[in-house]
């Protein structure tokens, strides 16, 4: 495929997700319709799709509307392309540009618009992340890297760096975690690597690595994963030595790759119904980590924030509170309990716990920490707490 005729794909698959299409749905569509697109074809027009809706507001300022056309013109303007190169009517190429979208667009607004967020939810953004608040929003519009997690338990960062090199795959150590690299070339190349195959490493962002690496393991401890999800955090934790690892989900279906991938890794994960987590007793640590806006990884999943309503964001928040009480209960008497986001919202993080913290005189904050994705990773929220003895 030409680059014209990419982004006239990339047009297509917008106005369909516009039109309301899930974005998943509409890009797997048009990739099983194209069998003559090769994988470097779908990967650009996989990474305009996105790069688009992660910057839909200020591009269609830029481009002069919010049309899969007007968000094209945007980006190409964004990113120093002559939108005259791309819409230059060649065979599967964009119709030509018309004098209205040639004089059309104009800078976005500094605010919300420019910050590529909701009206609504730019208050809180801006509040929650200060003087940081508009280099975060600008980070939030470029692609998250890719980051990989060393399964300590079976190998070293060293080895694993080596190990990947190998099979053409570049990292560097990431700093946020002792575990996590960053995958410098070759991401497409590592879900078909031995290293990945053989459980030496798991796809996971560096915040998550660092939620888990805050947290007081040791040896002999049981700990539970209420939230687990499809067990990112829970594999994590079951990387430590001698650390007993259960996991809960009150949607057990999510957990359904959480045995595999603790195969793959090697680590033993006990996976707990709802009915079977009453019977098990009490546990050294718990965390939760909770349901929440997602804001922290909105440049992985973009189309969050332009769902994200009010009404939906006090429903999460009033889960989040249901999901401290109910979590911190199966804390033992002089366990610690997380709680953690990937969320940089403070009504999601500071503002649960105290919320918790105000209703529970009997429990204290430990620590608390958060990470923006101006440190280089997702957006995340842990505080440690414990019940004051
Ligand atoms: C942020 S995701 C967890 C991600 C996971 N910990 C990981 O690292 O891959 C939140 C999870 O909480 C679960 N959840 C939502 N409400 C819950 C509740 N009341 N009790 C337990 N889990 C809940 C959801 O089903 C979802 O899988």
């Amino acid at each position: 495929m030409t680059p014209a005729a990419r982004v006239q794909t990339a047009i297509t698959i917008l106005d369909e997700i516009g039109a309301g299409g899930p974005v998943e749905k509409a890009l797997t569509g048009w990739a099983r319709r194209s069998r003559y697109a090769g994988s470097k074809d779908r990967a650009a027009v996989r990474d305009h799709v996105f790069d688009v809706i992660r910057q839909r507001r200020s591009l269609a300022a830029l481009g002069g509307g919010d049309s899969g056309r007007h968000l094209m013109i945007g980006l190409c303007r964004r990113t120093g392309v002559s939108p005259e190169d791309m819409f230059n009517a060649a065979p599967h190429a964009p119709a030509e540009l018309s004098d209205a979208e040639r004089a059309g667009g104009r800078a976005p607004l500094d605010g919300p618009e420019a910050a590529d967020l909701p009206d609504w939810l730019w208050p809180e953004f801006s509040a929650s992340l200060g003087d940081k608040a508009a280099k975060a929003a600008q980070v939030m519009q470029t692609r998250a890297p890719v980051h990989l997690r060393v399964n300590v338990a079976r190998t070293s960062r060293e080895r694993a760096i080596e190990k990947l090199a190998a099979e053409g795959i570049d990292c560097s150590p990431h700093p946020m975690a002792s575990t996590a690299l960053e995958v410098v070339e070759g991401a497409r190349r590592v879900h078909q690597s031995e290293a990945y195959k053989s459980g030496l490493i798991e796809l996971q962002d560096a915040a998550s690595q660092a939620v888990v690496e805050s947290l007081p393991l040791e040896p002999g401890m049981r700990v539970l994963d209420y939230c687990a999800g499809g067990g990112g955090k829970a594999l994590a934790l079951a990387a430590h030595a001698g650390v007993d690892v259960f996991a809960h989900d009150i949607a057990p279906k999510r957990m359904r790759d959480l045995p595999e991938r603790a195969s793959r890794a090697k680590a033993k994960v006990t996976v707990l119904s709802p009915g079977e987590l009453d019977q098990a007793g009490k546990f050294d640590l718990v965390l939760a980590d909770a349901p929440c806006s997602g804001s922290g990884s909105w440049r992985r999943a973009p189309a969050g924030k332009w769902q994200l309503t009010p009404a939906r964001f006090e429903e999460l928040l009033e889960t989040q509170l249901q999901v401290i009480e109910k979590a911190s209960q199966f804390t033992c008497a002089d366990g610690a309990f997380a709680y953690a986001t990937c969320s940089s919202l403070s009504a999601e993080n500071s503002g649960r716990v105290n919320a918790f913290l105000d209703k529970n005189s009997g429990w204290e904050l430990g620590f608390s920490q958060a990470w923006t994705v101006l440190d280089g990773a997702d957006g995340f929220f842990v505080a440690l707490l414990s019940r004051v003895l």
